[in-house]
């Protein structure tokens, strides 16, 4: 594929790599500043990353949200505020930003099922925290799924599905603790997906709403478990209706 893009731009076929994320990699290949040259490894190795970062992670938030087929109540609300927004028609950009029943039931599926469970992190300078002193190189994990689950955070009903709690925001649901909300990490590194992840989603939820009822399957065995990402071990079996 890179191959195929260098050739379009050597025979004149394109102007250039183009702009979609390929073309900008290829493109940092090409760079004549050295120091901000991707060699063929790093683009192939980029290509892995969102691959893999994007696919695997946005699957396991959909599957999650499917256990609407559990709490009725919440797949009600949702459909009734797809329905209101879009009828039958494809959901829309501006709608897909004003979905706010949705926005708390994806919120509340990942903080319960976070699809990544935990950051690592490398201390570059010794810092002091409190009573802790972390020095340099000492390799740190962040356990976003134990943090998701403290109810000193979330309260005793932590292990609930309760999209409300999310209801005006995530500062109100982690008691002004936002950090304790990390699906999508924190700081410089965090997820470039994020917003792409959650519109995706939303857009999938929102079809899926529109089109049919579902309930779960009997067959359904509730069993999360950590396979590269946070996803049912034996998947989610669901009955549909058509609506
Ligand atoms: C529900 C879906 C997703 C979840 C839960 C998720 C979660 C994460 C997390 C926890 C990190 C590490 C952040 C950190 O270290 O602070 C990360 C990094 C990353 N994610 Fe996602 N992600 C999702 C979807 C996506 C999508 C759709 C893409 C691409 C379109 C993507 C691309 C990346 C990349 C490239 C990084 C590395 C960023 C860096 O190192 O600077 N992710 N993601």
């Amino acid at each position: 594929m890179i191959k195929k893009r260098e050739e379009s731009v050597i025979t004149g076929r394109l102007e250039s790599y183009g702009n979609d994320f390929l073309g900008l990699l290829v493109k940092a290949n090409h760079d004549a500043d050295k120091r901000m040259k991707l060699s063929v490894d790093d683009v192939i190795d980029e290509c892995k990353t969102f691959y893999v970062g994007r696919h695997e992670t946005t699957t396991s938030l959909l599957a999650w949200t499917v256990l609407l087929a559990i709490h009725m109540d919440w797949q009600d609300k949702a459909r009734k505020e797809v329905v209101e927004l879009f009828g039958k028609q494809n959901p829309t950009p501006d709608g897909i930003s004003r979905l706010k029943i949705m926005c708390m039931i994806v919120n509340e599926s990942l903080r319960l099922y976070p699809p990544v469970v935990s950051l690592a992190r490398q201390i570059h300078d010794k810092v002091v925290l409190g009573n802790l002193i972390l020095p340099a190189k000492v390799q740190v994990s962040i356990p976003i799924l134990a943090i998701h689950h403290d109810p000193q955070i979330w309260g005793e009903d932590v292990d609930l599905f309760k999209p409300k709690r999310f209801a005006q925001g995530a500062a109100k649901a982690t008691n002004n603790n936002i950090a304790a909300f990390l699906p999508f990490g924190l700081g410089p590194r965090n997820c470039v997906g994020s917003n792409f992840a959650v519109t995706e989603a939303k857009i999938a939820l929102s079809m899926i709403l529109q089109h049919y009822r579902f309930t779960l399957s009997p067959t359904y065995v509730h069993s999360p478990a950590y396979l590269l990402t946070m996803n049912p071990k034996h998947g989610i079996q669901v009955k549909l209706q058509a609506l």
